[in-house]
């Protein structure tokens, strides 16, 4: 099953006026619930582009309306075994908190607290209709991701470290978060309680769009537990609630904001990268670069996957919101495993040896998760977020509704479910008993059908015990070619790195500055856990922001000859890419020599890169106190091929006019047009330049800018 894809357009708010409307919500077929959003072509008004998604909301939808369509349905699904994934996407401003959690009364509520109040209606019905035999535990588990850094939002601030909580893939492919901590919540009034007091710990902040904008994602996990004699069942919602991408001239952000701001867009970049990778079939998705993309893991999830994209209908937002059409419409592509989660079985009775036999126990492996379960987070005395930044007000109106809970098992092990389980089926009547509750979950399995029950000389215990061997057999042999768990950070470089972020932290170096070095800290810690494609990536984002620094360029050029003889060494064809950004060698034959030339290969021929020195790029600069010398380059040369030019295409192609307009020879009104003319560009090519020689017929930029804009990277200055 695809992601389902569903548009909500906002309405107006105050003080915004109906002229300004240009996104309205239509239908394919006459008559039929609309599912297309038209939006002008802002190069000329006359034309209109179509977006088609799984549904389309119009400002007049209501809050219930909305989530008994689109999350009501997939509740049963969870208790059926499935994960289940909602996200709101959208600019900053658009509705995605209003969407997610909602306002004070009763009718504002989102789809967070509508949820809470489904899983415990639910969890109480099938312990009702089970008479008892089965138990439902809901535990909560809540975070941000604020500057790329995991907090606890369930943790008081005072706990969080510098770094945040690290992430960890999990054998069965999950990337969970290490130590974050899990709350069973019994009912409505628990949830209430806990949610709002974990808002206020959330960072939020007023900006010119928004006077509550969402400075982090927020992502709330709730975990179900159903429990049938030895038979547990596990399963994830998550509700995510994503930091809007924003323009900074139009949010009017200051430095902190900014710093924010860069984050936020980078980390949505990078999802739309991922999920236009996923779209075209590509073999290297770059989850890996922002922590939101590895916990979203778009596509890679079992379960059920509902993206929300939220609009706004105005046309301030007009090219915002094309570029979130454009992302959301290719996300529908996206396919979704739909397979519920394996059966889980408690640990069996102590004894080691059955009723006349010698069967020996293997251990078992611990249940997935577990270890997120109240792990505990390392106090530290620096507490990194400041005291005063507001929070949005929300409260959750609360059902009288108690679900009849139990403790969670202490003690739980694996095994595999009896049989494949069938979809859950949409017209399946809501009033049914729970699978879980039904005979055929407890019947043996294929192992232990070979063994009659009726055979008098081998008794349940035994059977069990068979199966049990062979299950833990089974997992043996597949945890062996699970992927093993990147090394730790030796103290040293962990000491490298958090002195590396205090630099950026500390506000001393200027926004696009800060965000060249925090590509400059990912690659180093890509680098260190020995994920070198990953970091060369980095290395090659942080280029713009280090235009021509030969320490840097000499980095990128070791990591691609050792990724090279690693390939070479694994056998692996090295014409194959590797990368997205550039994987071809520095130097290059020149694609049109009459025009473009190649740059002094002084420019990349950098010093001996010293492995420890991603600091030098700022230090060194600092204390000279000036720009480092350009590069030099034959007057008017560019060449058409090399990291410059790729990096300059990669700026071009993030289409985020405010990275663009930081090209040399490129005005904001140039910056507009050429990202304007690239979204129009989109159903032809994907609206994406694949070289410089293209980049100079796009409108306003000629030869002549594409030029200085090369020459800017080669010969920007270093702080
Ligand atoms: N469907 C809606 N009905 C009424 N008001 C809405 C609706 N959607 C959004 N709003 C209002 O619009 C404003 C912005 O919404 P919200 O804060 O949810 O945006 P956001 O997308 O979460 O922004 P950010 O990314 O900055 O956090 C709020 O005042 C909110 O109450």
């Amino acid at each position: 099953m695809s992601v389902r894809v569903v548009a909500r357009i906002r309405p107006l708010l105050e003080k915004e006026a109906d002229k300004d409307i240009i996104v309205r919500p239509a239908s394919n077929n006459d008559g039929e619930s609309s599912n297309v959003v038209k939006i002008p072509n802002p190069r000329n008004e006359s034309e209109e582009f179509s977006f088609t998604f799984n549904s389309v909301y119009d400002q007049s939808t209501t809050q219930e309306e909305l989530f008994t369509s689109e999350v009501a349905p997939h509740i049963k699904s969870l208790f059926l075994g499935l994960d289940v994934t909602i996200f709101a996407y959208g600019v900053t401003g658009t509705g995605k908190t209003h969407t997610m959690r909602g306002g004070l009364k009763l009718a504002d509520r989102g789809v967070i607290p509508r949820l809470l109040s489904g899983v415990f209606r639910r969890a109480k019905k099938i312990t009702k209709d089970s008479n008892g035999g089965t138990t439902v535990v809901v535990a909560l588990s809540y975070y941000e991701i604020y500057n790329d850094k995991v907090f606890d939002l369930l943790e008081p601030v005072e706990k969080r470290t510098p770094s945040g909580l690290p992430l960890r893939a999990e054998a069965n492919g999950k990337t969970v978060v290490a130590g974050l901590s899990e709350r069973p919540c019994q009912d409505l009034k628990d949830f209430e309680q806990l949610y709002i007091e974990a808002n206020t710990n959330r960072v939020t902040a007023a900006t010119k769009l928004n006077a509550h904008s969402s400075r982090s994602h927020a992502i709330l996990r709730v975990k179900v537990t159903q429990t049938t004699g030895d038979m547990v069942r596990e399963s994830t919602a998550s509700a995510i609630d994503l930091a809007g991408s924003e323009d900074n001239r139009r949010t009017d952000n200051g430095k902190e904001r900014l710093v924010e701001s860069a984050a936020i867009n980078k980390s949505l970049f990078v999802l739309s990268q991922c999920i236009d990778a996923i779209s075209r079939g590509e073999r290297r998705i770059p989850f890996r670069e922002s922590k939101m993309t590895r916990i979203l893991s778009l596509g890679q999830n079992n379960g059920i996957t509902i993206m929300i994209l939220n609009l706004a209908p105005l046309r301030s937002y007009h090219l915002d919101t094309l570029s979130s059409l454009n992302v959301s419409s290719r996300a529908k592509r996206i396919e979704v495993r739909e397979i519920e989660n394996e059966i889980v079985y408690k640990q069996p009775p102590r004894s080691t040896t059955t009723s006349g036999s010698n069967i020996t126990r293997q251990p078992l492996r611990p249940l997935a998760n577990v270890h997120n379960i109240n792990a505990g987070v390392a106090a530290a005395a620096a507490a990194s977020k400041p005291a005063d930044r507001p929070v949005k007000a929300f409260s959750v109106y609360t059902d009288k509704v108690k679900a009849a809970t139990t403790p969670r098992p202490a003690n739980t092990a694996v095994k595999r479910s009896p049989k494949p389980h069938k979809r859950p089926s949409d017209s399946d009547g809501g009033s049914r008993p729970s699978k879980i509750t039904r005979p055929e979950l407890v019947r043996p399995t294929a192992v232990s059908r070979q063994l009659k029950p009726s055979q008098p000389s081998i008794s349940a215990d035994q059977i069990e015990a068979m199966v049990e061997k062979k299950v833990s057999e089974i997992l043996a042999a597949r945890s062996q070619s699970a992927p093993v768990p990147p090394p730790e950070l030796s103290d040293e470089v962990k000491r490298r790195l958090e002195a590396l972020e205090r630099r950026i932290d500390d506000g001393r170096h200027d926004d696009t500055r800060s965000e060249g070095l925090r590509f400059l800290l990912m690659a180093r810690q890509h680098k260190e856990r020995g994920e070198n494609v990953s970091a060369l990536k980095m290395y090659e984002m942080a280029l713009p922001y280090f235009p021509g620094q030969s320490k840097l360029l000499g980095k990128i050029e070791k990591l691609r000859a050792r990724i090279a003889a690693d390939r070479e060494n694994a056998g692996i064809d090295n014409t194959e890419p590797v990368v997205a950004i550039s994987e071809k060698p520095i130097e290059k034959k020149v694609k049109n020599p009459g025009r473009w030339s190649r740059v002094d290969e002084d420019a990349f021929n950098g010093a001996e890169a010293d492995d420890d020195d991603d600091e030098s790029y700022v230090g060194k600069s600092k204390s000279k106190g000036k720009k480092p010398k350009a590069a030099k380059m034959d007057p008017g040369s560019v060449i058409d091929e090399g990291p410059i030019s790729e990096a300059l295409l990669d700026i071009i192609n993030s289409r985020d006019v405010s990275m663009i307009m930081g090209l040399q020879g490129l005005g904001p009104k140039k910056a507009r047009d050429l990202v304007q003319h690239l979204e129009t560009r989109w159903e032809e090519d994907g609206g994406r330049v694949e070289t410089l020689v293209q980049l100079r017929t796009m409108p306003g930029m000629g030869g002549r800018t594409v030029e200085r804009a090369y020459e800017g990277l080669v010969a920007g200055g270093v702080c």
